[in-house]
């Protein structure tokens, strides 16, 4: 589904932060992307949601080339990839209900095809409850489950996770990782970038390690 082939990334005239990356991520797959604080997870997440052009080297995603992308096309392609950012990115004056929605309303999709699909995925990250709250009124888990369902609200075949684990206490992690886990059996691909060496240790996962740049692969 995605091949990186001796892919190499710098920002502007700095040093390479990625080096001779090459792997693939099948479909239907499941890893942890790891590494130090700095190595580049997030940098290549952002390869990954086709926000960032390699410097070097050649990426396929979805059988395309990205480099003969025309940057028309990028937002039918990234609906094909969920991502939840670190930061989460929900609109704070939106509520819950309405984010996990936007990408669809944006898009003009009429509410009434969309309504019960929405509901059904807020109650599956168990946010049922919470449907019609304001972002600054959620905890930091809710907040992060909520940024999950958006991710998930176009069924992607791909989803991308930057530290979704990192705010939340250990008992809600596990419960993340049990429905990332779900997600994929029902044949989303996961890639989940984190330090954490605990929520690692829960199940005998694909690790991508990366260190000074470059890229390690355990399966
Ligand atoms: N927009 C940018 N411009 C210049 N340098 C950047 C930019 N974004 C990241 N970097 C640098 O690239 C390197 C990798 O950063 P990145 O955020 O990808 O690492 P990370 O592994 O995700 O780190 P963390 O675990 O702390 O989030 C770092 O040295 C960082 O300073």
């Amino acid at each position: 589904m995605i091949h990186f082939d001796n892919v190499g990334l710098r920002y502007g005239m700095g040093p390479e932060v990625l080096r001779d990356l090459t792997f693939d991520i099948p479909q239907r797959s499941f890893q942890f992307l790891t590494g130090p604080s700095g190595a580049g997870k997030t940098t290549l997440l952002r390869l990954l949601f086709l926000s960032l052009q390699p410097t070097r080297g050649f990426i396929r995603i979805f059988d395309r080339d990205i480099a003969t992308i025309d940057p028309q096309e990028l937002p039918l392609l990234r609906r094909r990839i969920g991502i939840v950012f670190q930061d989460f990115r929900l609109l704070d004056h939106l509520t819950t209900y309405e984010n996990v929605a936007l990408p669809l309303r944006v898009r003009g999709r009429e509410e009434s095809t969309y309504r019960t699909d929405v509901i059904e995925l807020l109650k599956w990250v168990g946010l049922g409850e919470r449907m019609n709250v304001l972002p600054p009124i959620l905890s930091g888990g809710e907040k992060q489950r909520a940024a999950i369902a958006r991710a998930l609200i176009d069924q992607p075949e791909i989803l991308l996770a930057d530290e979704p684990t990192g705010n939340v206490d250990a008992p809600l992690a596990r419960r993340l990782l049990r429905l990332f886990m779900e997600l994929n059996k029902l044949g989303t691909a996961v890639v989940i970038a984190t330090h954490d060496l605990s929520l690692m240790d829960q199940i005998d996962a694909r690790r991508m390690i990366l260190s000074h740049g470059r890229l390690d692969i355990y399966d």
